[in-house]
């Protein structure tokens, strides 16, 4: 069969696609208009659109013809004059009053990807209305204007650094990296974190893969365990030279929305360890208020670390859209995902990696404890032990797809690795609650041909139990 390229399709966040193949300038020329125009409903006086990118192959040139196309059409364009974090492009939008940002970026997805994140003029990831009326201008043909619009480049890091600056104290920081006190290292994955942290704090800061390579070194993008053996190495060499100092490795995905972390005892620490940790400091250090929204495949220890605190919280399907739909309507402490992305109602309705990393650095430095030992306290303060993983499957088909969906549908489960179903919340995939208190969700990406399997128990052995149960069953 010819070959064909995929239709445009908006997943959980923007439109991604493979370079050249679905991915084209094209099709990017023919796209950036349609966003321009769904958001200029919203701000029918607006004529201001702000474009930028992160370091994956070619993603200046696109971001180029996106703005190029944009000016035909009438639009005034600010065009990022380098890289930068998408959160940064959230943040233009809301600043300068711009009718919304397109970034060009696949995030954490691997090198052979591109996308669009369309972020609206409050700072934050679209809804799927917004995306689906896009989708539905797809086959329209749009006048061009009279007047071609006006492009100007500008510094996204300007801005959003000094903003990022004012939420933290940098003095205590910048003071614990100096005296030795604290001991950072930060593996930005090739991507636009890079420069980041030094950027905002005002010193230099230990980067590893700081340089460009649009490959990614033969792996994704993604704050994992598995892509981040020189930030293991490095913090347990660095252990030995300096052992009584706080020590932590910080990990972002591509374009810095998501971040992780690596203890000075070595042990990765995803945002399930993160959020709670963040909880605590920015109640009960900075006494900030507002409510806690997890997606369903959070840690339970996020909503009890939230009642020992008095916190109320909510819980929404996968996709930082639906946290930021809070954040615009509700005062939110800290919004966050599994995944990596956690954002603030003291910023923007948008997730932020650079923001989170500076608040896990003022909380080690403000508690004077590392990471590890935060989390241990409030397991212990809460009564509640967690261990956590969660495996990828990669879908051979749509048709296998298709299949173990109707499966699931239709057959609820009763029993899983040998215990009882006791309950099952089927608001994103399907989280069954198993007898001994664990759970197991079951659900497929947004972003890529993969089944997810996620799980949460008081053993790690647990964990894997039922994990390996599931991969067996639907693999
Ligand atoms: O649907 P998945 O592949 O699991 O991806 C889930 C993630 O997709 C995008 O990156 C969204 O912006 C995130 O908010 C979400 O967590």
């Amino acid at each position: 069969m010819p070959f064909q390229a995929s239709p445009i399709k908006f997943g959980t966040d923007g439109w991604r696609g493979v370079i050249a193949a679905d991915f084209t300038m094209e099709r990017v020329a023919k796209l950036a208009p349609l966003c321009a125009q769904v958001l200029k409903e919203d701000k029918p006086h607006g004529n201001l659109m702000i474009v930028g990118f992160d370091r994956r192959f070619l993603a200046e040139d696109f971001a180029l013809v996106a703005s190029q196309a944009l000016q035909e059409y009438g639009y005034d364009v600010l065009l990022a004059d380098s890289y930068a974090p998408t959160p940064a492009f959230s943040w233009a939008a809301k600043e300068k009053d711009a009718l919304g940002a397109l970034v060009l970026t696949a995030s954490h997805n691997p090198a052979q990807y591109l996308g669009l994140k369309v972020k609206g003029a409050f700072g934050g990831s679209v809804s799927g209305e917004v995306t689906s009326k896009i989708e539905g201008l797809l086959d329209h043909d749009l006048p061009r204007a009279s007047q071609v619009g006006t492009l100007t480049k500008f510094d996204p890091w300007d801005s959003y650094t000094k903003q990022l600056a004012k939420l933290v104290d940098v003095s205590a920081i910048v003071g614990a990296i100096a005296s030795g006190k604290l001991d950072l290292i930060v593996d930005v994955m090739h991507g636009a974190a890079s420069t980041g942290l030094s950027r905002i704090l005002g010193c230099s800061i230990n980067e590893i893969n700081a340089q460009r390579d649009p490959l990614f070194g033969g792996n994704a993008p993604e704050p994992l365990a598995r892509y981040i053996p020189e930030l293991f190495r490095e913090i347990k060499e660095r252990g030995k030279t300096n052992p009584d100092a706080l020590r932590v490795g910080l990990v972002f995905d591509g374009d810095c929305d998501r971040i992780a972390a690596v203890d000075d005892q070595g042990n990765y620490c995803s945002t399930q360890i993160l959020i709670p940790i963040l909880i605590e400091h920015l109640s009960q250090n900075k006494g900030l208020t507002g409510q806690i929204v997890k997606t369903v495949s959070g840690s339970d220890l996020i909503p009890k670390v939230a009642k020992l605190y008095d916190i109320p919280l909510s819980e929404t399907p996968i996709g930082y859209k639906y946290i930021a739909e809070k954040m615009l309507t509700s005062q939110v402490l800290v919004g966050g995902e599994e995944s990596g992305g956690v954002g603030y109602s003291t910023h923007i309705p948008e997730r932020d990696a650079l923001l989170s990393a500076l608040y896990v650095l003022e909380a080690m430095v403000k508690f004077g404890k590392n990471i590890g030992e935060l989390y241990g306290n409030l397991q212990e303060k809460t009564d509640f032990v967690s261990h956590y993983d969660r495996i990828d499957l990669t879908l051979a088909s749509m048709e296998q797809k298709n299949q173990l969906q109707a499966t699931l549908a239709s057959k609820p489960l009763e029993q899983i690795a040998g215990k009882k179903v006791t309950d099952c919340l089927a608001i994103d995939g399907y989280k069954y609650r198993l007898e001994d208190e664990s759970w197991l969700l079951i659900r497929f990406s947004g972003t890529e041909p993969l089944l997810r399997l996620y799980s949460e128990g008081n053993s790690l052995k647990t964990v894997h139990e039922n994990l390996h149960w599931a991969k067996q069953e639907f693999s």
